[in-house]
Order: C-alpha cells, then sequence, then structure tokens
C-alpha cells in the first residue's frame, strides 16, 4: 500500500505525526503505544504542554486563575521553530514546565531529532503553521465526562489541585475552550480514535500505519 499525504517518496526527513484530542481522551496513552511499538531509538516527542508560557510576573494565585485552554497561553511559534529545527537534523532543548505551579522550569530536556517526530497536545491542530508540519494528523475522541472524571483523578493525584479547583477550571475555561477550539480542530484529522486511548482495534491500525511510514525512512 501506498500513503501520499502530502511527502515525498524519496523522504529523508524524519515522519511528522501529530496526537490532538481533549484533555484526559487519552493522548498520553497513545504516544506511549505508538513509541513502544516504533521503539524509543526511532521517536522523539514533543509535548505543546511544555510550551505553555512563562508568566513569572505573576503571582501564584494569579497564574492559577489564568486560561489554559485559550490558544495564547501556549508559545506555539516556537514549538513550530522546534519541530522545524528537528526535521532538519538538530536536536533542540524542549522547556519544562511545572504544572503545580504553573510556570516554566529553568531547566529544558534535549531533545534529539529521530526518524519519527510525535506532537502532542490539545491544541495543535488549532494551529495553521503547526498542522502544516503534520504528515498524519490523529485526533483521540472520548466523552466529556469520561474526561473530566479522568481529568480529576489526574490533576489531584499528579497536578497537586483540589477537587473543588478542577471543577471550578473546568467549568470556567476547560469545557468552553474545548467547545471554541478544541472539538471544531478535530475537521483536520486524517483518523479518529474514538473511546481513548486503549481502543485496541483503531490504535492497531494507526501502529501499522506508522511503522509503515518509519520504515520507509
Ligand atoms: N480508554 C480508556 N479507558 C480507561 N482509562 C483510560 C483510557 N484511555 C486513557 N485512560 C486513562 O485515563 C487517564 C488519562 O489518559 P491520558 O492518556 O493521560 O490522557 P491525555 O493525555 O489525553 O490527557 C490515564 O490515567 C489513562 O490511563
Ligand atoms: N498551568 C496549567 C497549564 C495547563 N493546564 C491544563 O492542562 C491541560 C492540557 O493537558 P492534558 O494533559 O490534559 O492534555 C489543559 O486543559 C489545561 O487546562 C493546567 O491545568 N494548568
Amino acid at each position: 500500500m501506498r500513503y501520499d499525504f502530502h511527502m515525498n517518496d524519496a523522504r529523508t526527513a524524519p515522519v511528522i505525526i501529530g496526537i490532538a484530542g481533549g484533555s484526559g481522551s487519552g493522548k498520553t496513552t497513545v504516544v506511549r503505544r505508538l513509541t513502544a511499538s516504533l521503539g524509543d531509538a526511532k521517536v522523539s516527542v514533543l509535548e505543546h504542554d511544555r510550551y505553555y508560557r512563562d508568566r513569572s510576573d505573576l503571582r501564584l494565585e494569579e497564574r492559577a486563575a489564568l486560561n489554559y485552554d485559550h490558544p495564547d497561553s501556549l508559545e506555539t511559534d516556537l514549538l513550530v521553530q522546534h519541530v522545524k529545527t528537528l526535521r532538519s537534523g538538530e536536536p533542540i532543548q524542549a522547556p519544562q514546565y511545572d504544572f503545580a505551579r504553573h510556570n516554566r522550569l529553568d531547566t529544558f530536556d534535549t531533545v534529539q531529532p529521530r526518524t519519527a517526530i510525535i506532537v502532542e497536545g490539545i491544541l495543535i491542530f488549532a494551529d495553521a503553521p503547526l498542522r502544516a508540519l503534520m504528515d498524519v494528523k490523529v485526533f483521540v475522541d472520548a466523552d466529556d465526562d469520561t474526561r473530566f472524571i479522568r481529568r480529576l483523578q489526574r490533576d489531584i493525584t499528579e497536578r497537586g489541585r483540589t477537587v473543588q479547583s478542577v471543577i471550578d477550571q473546568y467549568l470556567g475555561s476547560v469545557k468552553p475552550m474545548h467547545l471554541e477550539f478544541v472539538e471544531p480542530s478535530k475537521r483536520y484529522a486524517d483518523i479518529i480514535v474514538p473511546r481513548g486511548g486503549h481502543n485496541d482495534v483503531a490504535i492497531e491500525m494507526l501502529l501499522t500505519l506508522a511503522r509503515g511510514l518509519v520504515a520507509r525512512g
């Protein structure tokens, strides 16, 4: 089978795979399965979450009250530049982000250029220049109540939140921004994975596609 997308047959550049979907939809789970299937040595992952803007100008309480689900909360230009750098075969210094403090850390992770570059995040299809870099666009879908329950559990155990703060943030910004920006961006997907990260049939098809693309790299 031949996959054309918008790339050249004589590909030397890495294949760039975008994994989008609402918060708690199962994106990280899909990325883990892709990485396990292709092999760590062949895959670099860039999370859009790393690129939340540095807001050291604000106090912690002020930062906690910001809307983190609007595209302007992220430094997407820098992510675009980093994807281009990786595509050209050079490593990048990816920012690290602290969800408990709502701010960038002073430290970075070196990300190496590899055969496949996975870009993951809720808003990666909402940005045209970023979208244009992707060879394959996957949207991981899940019911809103399922996503909310997963987020509640995760934000309390991993991101230092209270039940009330998760509810307030969900109703105040996560849900309205999801409806305004994330859900409409699904139209750009090449593949939609229903029922989140544990949909074995859909994920197996995605893994077969990805292995084929990487083998040609
Ligand atoms: N289909 C599923 N059924 C049950 N739990 C799931 C499913 N997909 C993901 N999860 C769990 O839900 C949580 C959120 O998934 P994750 O992949 O981190 O979402 P995202 O990266 O989109 O926010 C994780 O604890 C994960 O193990
Ligand atoms: N300081 C921050 C920054 C982001 N968030 C939330 O993270 C969500 C995206 O991450 P997923 O792993 O869930 O895709 C997004 O919905 C932001 O609300 C935050 O809570 N605090």
